[in-house]
């Protein structure tokens, strides 16, 4: 059996309130002996919060104020017994109130013990598990979600069932190795095929989201390139709605690369103006092109600005060719002064959802942007509440490695390997999974994703 563990589990220093946490067979029976009250906490019924006294069990003497809840295992959240004491905030309260329970033979949990308890009792998986911890480290809103989303267990809801797919293939497969001449549907390597084919996609599906979750929690680096005066920093200004950067009319205002973070349509942008492409003579220009160069390179995103009032440069013409193979949206902008620009060129060479005409100066087609950017990147959907997002390296990972084990399979049937081969490949897959999930899976691996959890979680 194990032992009874407490520890502190709201943040240390001055509060409201501070909450001790206790669990473990014993949690009703020790804090029982230090809790003065109307009753006895032996004989409580289980979710009922208690109003009493903490006490020194020697000369009974008070030493705080407390409201003490009794949660019965199974009914708790590690399984176990459970006792939470909130007593006043504040360091020295709450200190002396843990190491009474402590006295009591008691023992001071580890990091993440309480949820890694839980886990091991097969309340949460682990999945659900490596939640919490994002749960508790997230910074923004969006990250927050995706966390909440993922400790109510869709991902591993995702998981269990390409698992169950995973075992009803390998039964199938199984009989018809035990049996050949049973009168099961004749295994053809096109069923196995076709079954791996499903799965394959599946986790291409689940990767995906890594992709999607990574842009919607750090910002999609967004480059904003073109030649002189072509509004590049007005665009900036506009997005960010703030004169961050220089505006002039002098072509080759901007040197330096200038970054903001703006929100568009709800889709996190981290911005990069940059100095507008020219051969030069000025030292400090050209070493201001040489980081535009760069940061065109970088980017997850190239918004290449144009001028509409006017045909297209040769540079400008090369750019196009450059940037039309990666991300990257034209933007044909100034459309408040009579249209030069050949629309018939550009329309060309890139598709018509990455063109976006637009006045920088009047405020006028940022929404359109926003839009072209949201089909650029996900399709046009940006549903992140109902979204699962795979986050975790480690489960990115997993899937990867699942995801190789079953192109295995499929490439091993096409070439007619023996079938009993080909098993242990989907077997791979279906391990890879399991260990995503937290089904098979060892000790010091446990150890480590509990130990980056903080004290009396
Ligand atoms: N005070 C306190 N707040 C907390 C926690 C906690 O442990 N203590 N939690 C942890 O970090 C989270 C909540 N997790 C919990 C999950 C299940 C149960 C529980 O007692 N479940 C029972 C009863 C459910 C019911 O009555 O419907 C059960 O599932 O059987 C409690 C907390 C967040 N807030
Ligand atoms: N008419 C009109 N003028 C614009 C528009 N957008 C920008 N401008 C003007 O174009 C000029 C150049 O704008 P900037 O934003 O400095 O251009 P840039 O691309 O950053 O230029 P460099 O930093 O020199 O590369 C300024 O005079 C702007 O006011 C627009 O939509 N319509
Ligand atoms: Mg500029």
């Amino acid at each position: 059996m194990t032992d009874t563990i407490a520890a502190i589990s709201t943040p240390t220093g001055e509060g409201g309130i501070s909450v001790i946490r206790v669990s473990g067979a014993d949690s009703i029976q020790k804090v029982g002996r230090l809790f003065a009250f109307k009753g006895k906490l032996e004989d409580v019924s289980s979710h009922t919060v208690h109003y009493g006294h903490i006490i020194q069990p020697s000369d009974r003497e008070r030493v705080e104020e407390a409201l003490v809840t009794v949660m019965k295992g199974p009914r708790s959240f590690t399984t176990e017994d459970v006792v939470e004491i909130s007593c006043h905030g504040g360091i020295i309260s709450v200190k002396k109130v843990l190491d009474l329970v402590l006295e009591q033979g008691v023992r001071l949990a580890e990091p993440g013990e309480f949820t890694k308890r839980a886990y091991l009792n097969g309340r949460i998986d682990l999945t659900q598990a490596e939640a919490v911890i994002d749960l508790i480290r997230a910074k923004s809103d969006r990250a927050y979600k995706i966390a909440l989303r993922q400790v109510e267990g869709t991902l591993s809801k995702h998981v269990k069932l390409l698992r169950h797919r995973l075992v009803e293939l390998m039964a199938h497969i199984e009989v018809n190795i035990d049996y050949p001449e049973h009168d099961v549907e004749e295994l053809t390597t096109a069923f196995i095929q076709d079954k791996c084919g499903q799965g394959i996609a599946d986790l291409n599906r689940l990767l995906h989201t890594a992709e999607q979750g990574k842009i919607l929690r750090e910002g999609i680096v967004t480059a904003i390139v073109g030649r002189p005066n072509v509004g590049k920093s007005s665009l900036l200004n506009a997005l960010a709605q703030e004169n961050k950067a220089i505006v002039t009319d002098i072509p080759g205002t901007t040197r330096d690369v200038i970054e903001e973070y703006v929100n568009l349509n709800g889709i996190p942008l981290k911005l990069l103006d940059t100095a507008g492409l020219r051969e030069t003579e000025d030292i400090v220009e050209r070493i201001g092109v040489e980081r535009s160069r760069i940061a065109l390179t970088d980017a997850d995103l190239i918004l290449l600005v144009v001028n509409g009032n006017e045909p297209l440069h040769e540079e400008e013409k090369q750019l196009i060719a450059q940037v039309k193979e990666k991300q990257s949206i034209i933007i044909v902008n100034k459309s408040d002064l009579p249209a030069a620009v050949e629309l018939s060129y550009l329309e060309a060479n890139v598709p018509p959802e990455r063109i976006v005409k637009m006045s920088v100066k009047e405020e006028e087609g940022l929404d359109r942007l926003g839009q072209a950017i949201g089909v650029l990147f996900f399709g046009g959907q940006l549903e992140t509440n109902d979204m699962t997002y795979v986050s975790n390296v480690r489960h990115i990972h997993l899937l990867k490695q699942a995801k190789q084990a079953l192109e295995e399979a499929r490439k091993a049937a096409d070439e007619r390997i023996p079938i009993d081969m080909i098993q242990i490949d989907i077997r791979h897959a279906w391990e890879s999974l399991g260990e995503l999930v937290g089904d098979s899976i060892g000790e010091s691996l446990i150890d480590q994703i509990f130990s980056q959890f903080c004290l009396g979680k």
